[in-house]
């Protein structure tokens, strides 16, 4: 049965907004964050909104904001338009059938579909991807300044402020051995209850992993995210590791997952909406991390607010999250672009009540940070 709402615009737009002081990773600094919205409208006048968002525009993957926003506005809005609005999965499965790869563009395009047609529905986004286990979701911190004293003193400011309890340091750069002693000054500066995990963004060959692996574990870090890249020698790791390895980069998808799980290739599994190809795919790839007894912990790619609540809907029903979740994109941004600011406080992310995402764009802020919005600086057109 048709229900008669179709699909009639899908708009794409990118926001520059900077980042609250320099995030260094492995392969690259942000200073700035860019995201691609999506707004989407309906013929029954509901709307919906998504977000493709990736970090230092090529350096983490093979999609770029400006590529997430072509593959949109050349290829997938012009398969949707007219299309049955209420029936997602049919409208993504003819997107799927027609454009390969390009998962962060799907999943933008997804969550808005979603977005729409739970606001119709009146329920938050949480009750269609299967209902809410929880009300609000443990969040982990980045600490990625680059020096360690600036690390200790922002770690420290975020446990006195109640924000966050569980650090991840992003390492890979230096020497393992400068690596190790960053993370252990952080660690002994700590009190027991923080957590100290490292991210090194597959910047290690195996074998200086399975010596900085053993080090880390030494000085107290609890958790070795993507050491190297490759699925046989992650699994090598982890057989032979003390602490736990986690799979970032290697899940892109539920068939990549089924591989990964197969040989166990850590003992968790980061989900990522965007890297999974979307909110449907993501919890299949959580269905693969359950069936095989891997812990599931709540990725991100740094996404604004969008992107983060659709997250947050997922990870609200996941069985069981042992590892919490990293949904802090929001706070690493120097803007507000929300109506009402997310909920974060005693260690957490407040899922939102209201039908749909829960949250609205602030147009005022969007059109501030608007890459076309008139007399921006041409530097914008950069990829940051
Ligand atoms: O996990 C990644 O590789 C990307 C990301 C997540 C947190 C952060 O600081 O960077
Ligand atoms: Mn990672």
């Amino acid at each position: 049965m048709n229900s008669g709402i179709r699909i009639i615009e899908i708009d794409t737009i990118l926001l520059d907004v900077p980042t609250i002081r320099p995030h260094a990773l492995s392969m690259v600094t942000m200073s700035g964050q860019t995201m691609m919205v999506v707004r989407l409208r309906c013929s029954d006048e509901v709307s919906g909104l998504g977000e493709g968002t990736t970090i230092g525009g090529l350096a983490y993957g093979a999609e770029s904001p400006e590529s997430m926003k072509l593959a949109i506005d050349q290829y997938i809005a012009p398969l949707l338009i007219g299309a049955d609005a209420t029936r997602v999965a049919l409208a993504m499965d003819k997107v799927n059938a027609a454009v390969k790869g390009n998962h962060f563009a799907k999943c933008a395009v997804e969550t808005a579909l979603l977005d729409a047609q739970a606001r119709r529905l009146g329920l938050p986004l949480s009750e269609l991807l299967g209902g809410r286990r929880r009300d609000s979701l443990p969040v982990a911190w980045t600490l990625a300044s680059g020096d360690t004293a600036k690390d200790i003193e922002e770690a420290q400011r975020m446990l006195e402020a109640r924000r966050h309890r569980d650090f991840k340091l992003k390492i890979g750069k230096r020497p393992v051995d400068q690596d190790v002693a960053h993370v252990a000054a952080i660690r002994k500066a700590l009190p027991d209850f923080a957590s100290v995990r490292v991210d090194v963004n597959m910047a290690w060959r195996e074998r200086e992993a399975a010596h900085g692996i053993a080090a880390l574990a030494d000085a107290g870090c609890v958790l070795v995210e993507q050491p190297v890249a490759g699925v046989e020698p992650l699994a090598r790791l982890q057989a032979k590791s003390r602490i736990a390895l986690m799979a970032d980069e290697i899940l892109t998808g539920p068939e990549s997952a089924l591989a990964a799980a197969s040989k166990h290739a850590g003992d968790v599994f980061s989900v990522k909406i965007e890297q999974a190809g979307g909110l449907f795919a993501a919890s299949k790839v959580i269905a693969v991390a359950e069936a095989a007894g891997i812990a599931v912990y709540g990725g991100t790619m740094l996404e604004g607010p969008i992107g983060t609540i659709a997250a947050a809907h997922l990870f609200a029903g996941v069985r069981s999250l042992d590892w919490g979740t990293e949904l802090f994109g929001p706070l690493l941004l120097t803007e507000e672009l929300l109506t009402e600011p997310l909920g974060y406080a005693d260690f957490e992310l407040r899922v939102p009540t209201g039908p749909g995402l829960g949250i609205e764009l602030d147009d005022a802020a969007v059109n501030r940070f608007r890459r076309d919005r008139a007399g921006a600086p041409a530097s914008l057109r950069v990829v940051r």
